[in-house]
């Protein structure tokens, strides 16, 4: 085994249902193998201020099923300068990290690279609602974030049902479509709005409204994704054009909150495993990601340097299926 004996873990950017899954995952696995632990409060923040304490096995037990992060999260803007990388490489130093699992989007494993060039080993594993690291198909606590976001849709196609109207229903995701386009499908949305694809008003919106009305449809879904945005202003054309009542939704921070589902705690726990295990073998500079339906790890510059795009045959598949 390398020398490297002590990692640091900690959960940074948005949080994501299964994080504390993962964050379990790097203490066991790490206490299994013989290294200390150290857990990081509040992301670099507490790298940067030192709010670093030893993580025990009993530390990580009854979390496996609770949303959120229990190292809590945040978004440090002093860690985009070069004055904070250097601060956070030398609190690491005075705590003898010289090993780190960071639990986040790619903000943060750019965040980890920096650090990478001070001498300190990262692993990063992807956890974000929006699965949009191009390196990864997956990303922890995105599945539990689509199951909570069908549900809430279900629901909300029960009252625009009774009313024959058109709900229209705003998500989460940044700049990436994977939650409005594949709970589009999942609950049979009539327009999902992604910003990764080009629309027209009137020929992508209001087009199948009314095809679909002549086909004998009473109520209808549109979804349209964060960084499309506007979904008030969408419901307001769509019923000044139409004439069919609107209403919109935009359903904010509950789709970041809850239970991890089955998916999130094993992909998390194997993940999280993966990541001590690079680390025993005193490999670092990774980003652990799923291809194929693998578990893999992939160096961290080739990682960032990565896109996924969003597929066009379920774009296809929606617009079929919501006929
Ligand atoms: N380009 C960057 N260089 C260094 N650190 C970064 C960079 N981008 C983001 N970070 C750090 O990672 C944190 C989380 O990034 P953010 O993009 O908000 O979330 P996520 O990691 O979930 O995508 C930021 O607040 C910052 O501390
Ligand atoms: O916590 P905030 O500032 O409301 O951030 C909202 C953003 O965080 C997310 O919920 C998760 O994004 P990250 O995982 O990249 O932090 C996005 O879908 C959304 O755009
Ligand atoms: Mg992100």
């Amino acid at each position: 085994m390398d020398n490297a004996r002590s990692i640091g873990v900690l959960t940074s950017g948005g949080d994501a249902p299964g994080m504390n899954a993962a964050i379990r995952a790097v203490v066991r696995s790490g206490i299994h193998w013989g290294f200390k632990v150290m857990g990081i409060r509040k992301g670099y923040n507490g790298l940067i201020n030192g709010d670093i304490f030893e993580m025990s096995l009993r530390s990580v037990s009854d979390i496996v099923h609770r949303g959120g992060t229990v190292l809590q999260t945040a978004r440090c803007l002093p860690f985009k300068t070069e004055e904070g990388i250097q601060q956070g490489a030398a609190m690491a130093r005075v705590f003898g990290l010289d090993s780190l699992v960071v639990i986040g989007g790619d903000g943060s494993f750019r965040g980890a690279k920096d650090l990478s060039a001070h001498g300190i080993k990262v692993v990063g594993i992807p956890g974000t609602i929006d699965n949009d690291i191009g390196c990864s198909e997956y990303t922890i606590g995105y599945d539990t974030a689509l199951n909570t976001v069908q549900d809430a849709l279900d629901k909300i196609r029960d009252t625009a049902y009774s009313h024959e109207r058109c709900s229209v229903l705003e998500v989460m995701g940044r700049k990436a479509g994977y939650i409005a386009l594949n709970v589009g499908i999942a609950c049979g949305a009539e327009v999902v709005l992604l910003p990764e694809k080009k629309f027209e008003f009137d020929k992508d919106i209001i087009k199948p409204i009314i095809e679909g009305r002549n086909r004998g449809k009473k109520h209808y879904i549109v979804i349209v994704a964060e960084g499309v945005g506007g979904a008030i202003e969408v419901a307001t054309e769509i019923e000044k054009i139409t004439g069919i009542e609107s209403r919109a939704t935009i359903l904010g921070h509950i789709q970041r909150g809850g239970s991890p589902t089955v998916r999130d705690r094993v992909t998390a726990g194997m993940m999280g495993v993966r990541a001590v295990e690079l680390l025993k073998d005193g490999i670092g500079n990774r980003v652990i990601a799923l291809r194929e339906g693998k578990v893999v790890d992939i160096e961290i510059n080739e990682a960032l340097e990565m896109k996924k795009d969003i597929d066009d045959n379920l774009i296809e598949l929606s617009k079929i299926l919501s006929l």
